[in-house]
């Protein structure tokens, strides 16, 4: 009654159907776990690794004598742009995607179409954000590398959206996060994260989401009221997509690689459907989904990582298991999400390549846009063939360096395009990193490697000597280190590119998230499971035949596209890249029901 009265419900009731032990995975995540259904749903709270470090009323950092985070950031992150010498930009398209699943509108949504601090709250550095209190604006120091001229001595801010601020939880306890998203990967950005948006993005017919064409592209329907497409440069670009999730008309990267997952969904649904005319629309559309879903997990897990994380780690450490089935369900586990995993993606903004290269088919330049000014500008991606040249660019340009300690100027001083004077992404990723009470990385490294750390000396086995000797200037105690600052600047792990925290936290949740997904693709014995011969289908996907089936303009792409082409990574016709058999889907009851004109 409280939240009914308080307008709140959307934040704080779930209403949740009763559960059915063989039902497909939920369109809003419920029902995961029998036990507890409502874990693995929108506003499931986080779990931590480690626990809190507060102050006893739970105010803001307490510890007022940590560096500046925007002085922590330039004296570690410098501004270049430095070629990635392996990734292809489409390897950080794919990971914000896939971020996106998990979390969302990068913590900066307040409404579906109102960027909290960048267009909701833009006041906090002005003398009404000290009235605010989800105003948490960054200070910038006199002697700042960029700013010392420009007079810019503050970026907007706001704190994480908590249970506490939307309404749910009382004020006076201890804030914790709130977050839309459904933790489990089952591609929100396609499918929503709740049962009423789901819906509206189905078209009830042969199992297909809905769809329109124009100019011989396939796109996700319009939203013709344009109200997430801010940017989009009226009269001329006028696409803005309605689809069950907000964040495709977000970031660019999200809105390409969502165009792409939702036509495969069509894509996949068209084949079955073809194959097995006696299906019905909800068995071809909860079977498609179940593909989508185990594709988007697969180029992830097997196709993806290993690059990142090395191949032999992550077998090592049973994040990998490149056979048949296995079944590593525990039911005692919830589907949740760890505060410490959205933060440590964070650090992938290293890799973000801010200007955006295009090409025609033939690998011909055409132009370059700053990937700043795309944000919720849809309406780029449709004219001028501008999506054609999009697609060609993310599997022929090279990633930002990843493992250097050098970052996109545009990602570090203008992330918000027109909107803020400036805005520094990395600062803002270090500012999280402290608002969400993260423990430092000392607590980590003793969590996860079992030493005790109680001397910058100790820690010559992660960071180079340079690097220490800063860590130790810029913090008073080895105990203050931030864990993101320690991150941005560690030693990349053996058999990897990314350093050896980000590996330790991303392996935790990726085995938390198989172990707690009672739907995982790999398991033989979920409700619908694959059999074995469809397990190996999915096996053989790889994020090149997507684009092949779906990319605009894609009839030859390197094989391992996530990587360079190069000698060892040729272009090569599409008829060469495997894909899958969909004959492992073939129903043969089908052709037995199949009606003669006769009967
Ligand atoms: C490698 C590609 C990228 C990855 C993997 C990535 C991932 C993430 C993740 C995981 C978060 C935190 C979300 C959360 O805490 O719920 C985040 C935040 C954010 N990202 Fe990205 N992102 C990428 C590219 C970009 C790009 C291209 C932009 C801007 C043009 C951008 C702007 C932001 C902003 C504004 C935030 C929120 C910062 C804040 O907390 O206030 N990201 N990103």
């Amino acid at each position: 009654m409280r939240h009914i009265k308080d307008n709140t419900t959307f934040w704080c009731i779930n209403d949740i159907q009763p559960c059915d032990a063989e039902e497909w995975r939920r369109l809003d995540g419920s029902c995961n776990n029998l036990k507890h259904p409502a874990r693995g749903t929108t506003h499931t709270p986080f779990y931590r690794m480690l626990p809190a470090v507060s102050d006893k009323d739970c105010g803001p950092n307490s510890k007022s004598d940590l560096p500046l985070v925007r002085r922590v950031r330039t004296n570690f992150l410098s501004e270049a742009r430095v070629p990635d010498q392996t990734f292809t930009v489409l390897a950080s398209y794919f990971l914000v995607f896939i971020s996106t699943d998990v979390s969302n509108l990068h913590d900066t949504s307040n409404e579906p179409t109102t960027i909290n601090y960048i267009l909701w709250t833009p006041y906090c550095c002005l003398p009404k954000g000290q009235e605010d209190k989800m105003c948490a604006p960054i200070q910038v120091p006199a002697d700042d590398p960029v700013h010392r001229f420009s007079g810019i001595r503050c970026f907007n801010l706001t704190r994480p959206m908590t249970f506490q601020s939307q309404g749910c939880r009382k004020k006076d306890t201890f804030p914790e996060r709130i977050m839309s998203a459904t933790p489990l990967f089952d591609l929100s950005s396609v499918y929503g994260n709740s049962l009423d948006k789901a819906l509206e993005g189905r078209l009830f017919k042969g199992g297909l989401l809905k769809y329109e064409v124009e100019d011989g592209r396939i796109w996700p329907p319009q939203d013709v009221n344009h109200t997430s497409c801010l940017r989009n440069q009226k009269p001329y670009e006028t696409r803005c997509h309605k689809t069950p999730s907000d964040e495709i008309n977000s970031l660019m990267p999200i809105n390409i690689v969502t165009i792409w997952f939702w036509r495969l969904h069509n894509h996949i649904a068209n084949r079955l459907a073809k194959m097995n005319p006696c299906w019905d629309d909800e068995k071809l559309f909860y079977t498609t989904r179940d593909i989508n879903i185990a594709i988007q997990a697969q180029i992830l897990l097997y196709e993806l990582l290993p690059m990142m994380m090395g191949y032999d780690n992550l077998i090592n450490d049973g994040v990998l298991y490149p056979h048949g089935f296995r079944d590593i369900y525990k039911k005692q586990l919830t589907p949740q999400l760890s505060m410490e995993f959205p933060l440590t993606l964070r650090w992938l903004h290293k890799m973000q390549e801010g200007t955006i290269k295009m090409y025609d088919a033939n690998g011909t330049y055409i132009k370059k846009e700053a990937i700043v000014d795309l944000s919720i500008r849809t309406g780029y991606l449709a004219v001028d063939n501008n999506i054609d040249y999009l697609t060609q660019g993310s599997f022929r340009q090279p990633s930002a360096k990843m493992d250097d300690h050098v970052v996109d100027p545009d990602m570090a001083e203008r992330m918000a395009g027109i909107f803020q004077v400036s805005q520094d992404t990395f600062s803002s990723d270090l500012a999280k990193n402290r608002l969400m009470y993260i423990q430092p990385y000392v607590k980590y490294l003793e969590h996860f490697s079992g030493r005790t750390i109680s001397s910058f000396e100790d820690l010559a086995e992660y960071f180079e000597p340079e690097v220490l000797e800063k860590l130790s200037e810029l913090y008073k105690s080895v105990e203050d280190i931030d864990l993101l600052a320690a991150m941005w600047v560690e030693k990349p792990l053996d058999g990897g590119r990314v350093p050896h925290m980000f590996y330790c936290i991303v392996v935790e949740q990726l085995l938390r998230t198989m172990q707690s997904d009672r739907h995982w693709y790999e398991r033989p014995n979920r409700p619908h499971a694959f059999t074995i011969e469809q397990l190996q289908e999915i096996r053989k996907v790889s994020i090149a035949r997507v684009l092949c089936d779906v990319g605009d303009t894609v009839t030859h792409i390197q094989a391992r596209a996530f990587q360079r082409i190069g000698p060892e990574n040729p272009m090569q016709s599409c008829e060469e890249i495997p894909d899958i058999n969909i004959k492992a889907w073939k129903d043969y009851t089908c052709s037995k029901k199949i009606k003669s004109p006769c009967d």
